[in-house]
This record gives C-alpha cells, structure tokens and sequence, in this order.
C-alpha cells in the first residue's frame, strides 16, 4: 500500500487547528447539520503514515442475510478507557471537546478508525444508530487522513438532494443534530483510482 503525501504536509508535527470562526455549519433538514473544516490537522500526511503502521488493523466479517461477508474496510475501535494510538489524537479530540461540549453537554469518549485500502472498499448508507443515536440529538466527529473519498449524506424519509463532501488530507466533519436518525451517510465505492484514506469517527458515551 503506498501512498503520496503531499509535499508540504511530510513534518512530524501533527496537531488540529482553531475550530472556532472557522468551522462552517450547514443546516440540513430536520434538525440535522453538519460542521464542516477543510484542513483542520496539519501534519495530516504524516499522521496518516503513522496510524498506518501503528494500529492493529482488523478485517472484520458480518452476517448479511443468509451469508458471511468481509467487511469491506480495516477497522479498529478504542473504548473509553483505551489510550489512543497517537498523540494527535488525543489532541483532536481535546479541540473537539473544548469547541463542541457546550453544545453537546458531554464530551466524546470513543474512537472508531476505519482504513478505505482503495477504491473497492466502502461503507453502505447508515445512520449510527446503535445505541442513543436512534433516539436523540448527538454528534458524530469524523477527521479524514490520506487521500479523499466522497462522504454522502441523504435524508432517510427523502425530501432533499444528496449532500457530497470529499473528505481527506486532515479535513474534519461533525454530523449533529438529528442527522444519525433523519439522514444516512456512506463512503461508496469508486471505480476512480482511489489510495488509502483512514477515518477516525470520535462518539460520545453510547452512540455508535
Ligand atoms: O469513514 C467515514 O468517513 C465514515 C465512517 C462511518 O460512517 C462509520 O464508521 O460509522
Ligand atoms: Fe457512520
């Protein structure tokens, strides 16, 4: 797996920027936004380079109807209680925690991360609805490393155009509001010459 970072971007220091004055809010429908900051972390490249080889990436299997299929992503999950794989990490989610708890009324707890190896791998359209998701108001933070890939949104009851960002090189993007149990998101598969992309999704206590 190889990948290009880009030039200016290949320091060792990775940290998040100011989120205040800069992040952009856009008001779906029914109570569901997103935030969205192009270039958030610097030092992305590098990060990513980092996770590449520090996290114990996992394919994962799940029952879909009557089969067993590969998961079409690498993943792996930090828990509450689980030290982060990077200091950067620690330091996003510290940013996010600062700007967004006011708001939120709790911090963000957990760590998804999820490796796109290239084109062919995925998510379907879902909401993160397992747990409070399905029934309340959250947020759902998302820091994109690596080279972008398109995040779809659409609402679930339909109503509104899709919504597209491409998503990379330390772009972040919090979904909240209503938008885990109104809308659905999804990174489709590409037939576009695609590399690697890691996500890391920072969750509060109970949404997943
Ligand atoms: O990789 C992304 O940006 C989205 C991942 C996602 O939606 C999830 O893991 O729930
Ligand atoms: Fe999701």
């Amino acid at each position: 797996m190889t990948f290009q970072g880009s030039l200016l971007d290949l320091g060792g220091d990775s940290r998040p920027g100011p989120l205040a004055g800069a992040v952009r809010r856009t008001a779906l429908t029914e109570g569901a936004w997103i935030d969205v900051l192009p270039g958030w972390l610097t030092g992305a490249d590098a990060l990513f380079e980092r996770l590449l080889d520090a996290v114990p990436w996992r394919a994962e299997r799940r029952q879909m109807y009557e089969r067993v299929v590969d998961v079409p992503r690498l993943l792996c999950f930090y828990g509450e209680d689980e030290p982060l794989p990077d200091p950067a990490l620690d330091a996003a989610k510290a940013a996010l925690d600062a700007h967004y708890v006011p708001e939120l009324g709790e911090p963000f707890r957990t760590a998804g991360l999820c490796l796109y190896r290239d084109g062919r791998d995925s998510v379907a359209w879902h909401g993160d609805t397992i747990g409070r998701g399905s029934t309340t108001d959250t947020m759902v933070a998302i820091l994109s490393l690596g080279s972008p890939r398109s995040l779809l949104l659409r609402p679930r009851r339909g109503g509104a155009a899709t919504v597209r960002r491409d998503l990379g090189h330390g772009d972040l993007i919090v979904m909240g509001g209503s938008c885990q149990r109104t809308w659905e998101h999804a990174v489709p598969k590409t037939a576009r010459p695609a590399g690697p992309r890691i996500s890391v999704q920072f969750r509060p206590r109970g949404v997943r």
